[in-house]
């Protein structure tokens, strides 16, 4: 990236020589250079930055004999264009001026300023509200192996979470799906099947060098972290999980430069407790993003109605890892049904919508790149858990809200801190003061009173001298350089640099239009408000300090703060969606029943109802007993069978994360696994064909599927020759049904399937109804018993729009193949002997003859004789004539 800069040597001036020193340092990351009020970009970095946030790309001074590329952005507008440079995969490395230009003068004067990178920013390692999507984590995460061992660790530095599991190989994948970090850390030892998994989730890693993966090291750093002498109060970890959280918080040293923030104790998390979900189903299901790529028609979408971020991070948390622990789904569910049918849910929710986002106020004060805004917030979310507290009462809760209300109590010291220390709305950041209140503090009150006096002691004398000097125009103002000054315009220039007034008035400047001057009164008050400003500011900067030590010391009792009240949010917000969308409480056991009664799909019917058509609720019924129950679906094309299939499994996963589901009555026996295939798209970026794509996510069910497995399979085999398809589709069946022993939903178009139903136990035939009326298809959406007679994919073909010809010629060699079928005939001959292209011949006589007749008067038209009346006429003419 950086091939034109070069090592420092002695023709290169003092600053270019830091820069190349720094730089040498960050070779992977664009160097943010601090010069003044700007971050400047120099050589390569100047060109790849000018290029992604099209700014103008100039030059500064020579390097070697060459013009340096130069670019620069200006600090106050930075975190934009950091944004973008992060958005489009760059990392950057601030480099900050460590002290006042007038420091490096005393060293001589071609010092130059110290300069340092005082952090290097990363997608995983962001922390700012205006870098990050409030409403999602934004997880960094570490892939580690040890032997054979595998582990992942993910944290979340803008809220402080870490978690960490061991991993089997097979399930990287998934998991990384499950997680969609924003940044994965690995070893470069990864290898090149690894590589390949990664690819396929379009996740590119950042490689970090064994060292940082080193386990025994790791066991040492995160204890430092933590600020512990062992990590066995935090539970046993393997050597891979030690070696994937050490890399998390090497990576964090690196980045934060030292300043490490706030991370709750690492939690493992045993993935034997979850429903395992992979990447195929996620995306096929579209849970946090439609297959379009963005969040709008995915479920989540449809779902989420929270009020803070926090309550949207959990339900987001929730809905991409859905339990798989009875008493935990429970708990869940008895708070959803609690907000269902508490009277103080508006209220409450009211209070919640006022809810800041605590986690992330408090990870920046911990990095100290909090500002006295983050104290309001902490003060804010502190006041409304309070009113929250005594909107309660001691009214009975559930358990998992039990606990989330005892989370929010014990803060009414802090909160009566902060409330009297703080303004109501303060700063963003604490570089200018103005945020401490009035009263709080005897010492910051009297140096504030004396700086506002000088100014009001300004005002006067402005008056004052106006009269001495008998200008009415004569004003006192106040810059940069020159600090207070008296300014009048050049026309008073004569009397006023000669005596008397030139004995009160020192002149100081003139400009094209305005001269300037200072009295001895005038500096004195100005060094007494200079004075008082500064140790106002001083005092407002040691209460910032104060507090934030005073916050950071509660920061674990706060986070817990945060999570009771994202628990709150989310059992509200769900409540309120299943209120209004007539959701029920499912009741999910230890059975390997299935059974749904009036289920529908949650996104399709949202998307129906904006056009005002009804959705058609459909049963389900999948009874297990010790062997498979497989319902095999068959049907028209368009009747609804790709959504009733997925319906049933999103009810699952719903009921299993803790929520209310869309149907009538629902008992899910506790589902371990989901896999939701579709006849699969091409993938010709990785060089594979639809049908190896298919078959690779078929090889996967097959190998991982157990007893406790939810399997949806859509149109399973479609990608190859009909009996290839079928044969395939066929044995897959029979492999589910008896060896993997699912439960599961087959939607096919190959009907010889169907006779399966009778001879395997457990499969059973369904169809989805459709009437015929006058040759065409009336869709009733309604699944029933039975099989489906035919596919009816002319007819659809037809309402898609294809040219009536061809739908003329479909119909002809259908009947034809069909008729063949039954008489046992080689459907191939059969279609050699039929005329490919008669579409024309076999068209309606009428239709020849009239457009024969518009042919012959369109021939004797000559259009240069023609006026245009006459044209138009013609033409009005030959329509006529092609609608006779
Ligand atoms: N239960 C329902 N009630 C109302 N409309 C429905 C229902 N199910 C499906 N639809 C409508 O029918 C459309 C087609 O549904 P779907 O894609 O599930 O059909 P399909 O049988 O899988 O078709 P194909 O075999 O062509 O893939 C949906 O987009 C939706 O608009």
């Amino acid at each position: 990236m950086n091939a034109n800069v070069k090592a420092p040597d002695a023709s290169v001036t003092p600053m270019m020589a830091q820069y190349l020193s720094i730089k040498a340092d960050y070779a992977d990351a664009l160097l943010f250079y601090r010069m003044g009020d700007f971050y400047e970009l120099f050589f390569d970095d100047a060109a790849a930055a000018a290029e992604a946030l099209d700014i103008a790309l100039t030059k500064r001074g020579k390097h070697d004999g060459d013009d340096i590329p130069m670019c620069g952005v200006p600090v106050h507008a930075a975190e934009g264009y950091l944004l973008t440079l992060i958005r489009k995969g760059f990392r950057v490395a601030v480099c900050e001026q460590m002290e006042p230009p007038s420091e490096a003068k005393k060293r001589g004067a071609k010092s130059v300023v110290r300069r340092e990178v005082v952090r290097l920013v990363t997608p995983g390692t962001l922390t700012e509200d205006t870098l990050l999507d409030a409403r999602r984590h934004n997880y960094l995460a570490a892939l580690a192996r040890v032997r054979d061992d595998w582990a992942l660790a993910w944290c979340d530095i803008s809220t402080g979470a870490f978690h960490v599991m061991p991993v089997g190989q097979s399930r990287i994948g998934a998991e990384i799906a499950r997680l969609s970090p924003s940044e994965l850390l690995t070893t470069d030892a990864v290898d090149e099947t690894m590589r390949e998994v990664l690819g396929d989730l379009c996740v590119w890693p950042t490689v970090l060098g064994a060292a940082s993966f080193d386990s025994t090291a790791a066991e040492g750093r995160l204890c430092t972290a933590y600020g512990v002498s062992t990590l066995s109060g935090f539970g046993t970890f393997d050597r891979a999980e030690l070696s994937a959280m050490g890399a998390v918080v090497d990576y964090l040293d690196i980045t934060q430069k030292g300043a490490l923030p706030r991370l709750t104790p690492p939690r493992s998390e045993a993935t034997s407790r979850l429903m395992q979900i992979d990447a195929a189903t996620r995306r096929n299901l579209e849970l946090t993003h439609s297959l379009q790529g963005g969040r709008a028609g995915s479920l989540l979408s449809v779902i989420d109605r929270t009020v803070t971020a926090a309550g949207a991070r959990l339900l987001e948390r929730r809905l991409s890892s859905p339990s798989r622990d009875l008493s935990v789904i429970r708990g869940r569910l008895e708070a959803v049904r609690w907000a269902v049918e508490t009277p103080l849910a508006d209220r409450l929710r009211d209070a919640l919508r006022r809810v800041p986002d605590l986690d992330r106020a408090l990870s920046r004060l911990a990095l100290d790149r909090g500002g006295p805004r983050d104290l309001a917030a902490v003060r804010n979310a502190c006041e409304q858990a309070a009113d929250i507290l005594r909107m309660l009462g001691g009214t009975d809760l559930p358990t998992t809200l039990d606990e989330a209300r005892a989370a929010l109590s014990g803060f009414d010291a802090l909160r009566g801190t902060l409330a009297a220390a703080l303004v109501a709305d303060p700063p963003l950041l604490a570089r200018d003061g103005g945020f401490i209140a009035a009263g709080h503090d005897a010492a910051l009150d009297e140096a504030r009173q004396l700086r506002d006096e000088g100014r009001g002691v300004i005002a006067r004398m402005q008056a004052d001298y106006a009269q001495q000097a008998g200008i009415s125009g004569l004003k006192i103002k106040h810059n940069n350089v020159l600090g207070y000054f008296i300014e009048t315009t050049a026309t008073h220039r004569d009397r006023m640099l000669q005596p008397p007034l030139s004995d009160t008035f020192i002149h100081r400047q003139t400009t094209a239009n305005q001269l300037r001057f200072t009295t001895v009164e005038l500096s004195e008050i100005e060094t007494r408000i200079l004075n008082a400003g500064g140790e106002a500011l001083d005092i407002e900067k040691r209460l910032f300090a104060d507090l934030r030590a005073q916050v950071l010391d509660a920061a674990p009792a706060l986070s817990g703060l945060a999570l009771g009240l994202a628990e709150f949010d989310l059992s509200l917000s769900l409540a309120d969606l299943s209120r209004a969308r007539d959701w029920t409480m499912p009741q999910v056991d230890d059975s390997r029943a299935f059974r749904i009664e009036g289920g529908r799909h949650p996104v399709v019917e949202a998307a129906l109802e904006a056009s005002g058509t009804p959705f058609v609720a459909n049963d389900c019924a999948l009874d297990a007993g010790d062997g498979a129950a497989v319902m095999l679906l068959t049907g028209p094309n368009m009747a609804g069978k790709s959504t009733f299939l997925r319906q049933n499994a999103l009810i699952a996963l719903l009921a299993q994360m803790g929520s209310f589901v869309p149907a009538r009555a629902a008992r899910v026996g506790l589902v371990s696994q989901i896999f939701s295939r579709v006849g699969a798209s091409d993938d010709l970026a990785r060089g594979r064909s639809t049908f190896m794509v298919e078959m690779v996510e078929t090889a996967a069910i097959l190998n991982q599927a157990d007893d406790r497995a939810l399997v949806i399979l859509d149109e399973i085999g479609r990608g190859t020759a009909t009996y290839d398809g079928l044969s395939i589709a066929w044995a897959v069946l029979e492999h589910l049904q008896a060896v993997n022993r699912v439960r599961g939903l087959f939607a096919t178009h190959y009907h010889e399937l169907t006779q399966l139903a009778g001879k395997l136990d457990g499969v059973r035939n369904a169809t989805v109804a459709v009437k015929e009326w006058q040759g065409e298809v009336i869709f009733l959406h309604e699944v029933r018993d039975g099989a489906a007679d035919r596919s009816y994919g002319v007819q659809v073909a037809k309402l898609a729009g294809l040219p009536a010809p061809v739908i003329e010629r479909a119909r002809t060699v259908l009947q034809a193949l069909e008729e063949g079928e039954r008489e046992r005939a080689a459907p191939k001959a059969l279609i050699d002997d039929l005329p490919l292209f008669s579409a024309a011949a076999a068209a309606p006589p009428t239709q020849s003859k009239v457009a024969s007749e518009a042919e012959e008067r369109l021939a004797a038209l000559n259009p240069d004789d023609l006026s245009p009346r006459e044209a138009l006429q013609a033409l009005y003419d030959l329509k006529a004539l092609t609608q006779a």
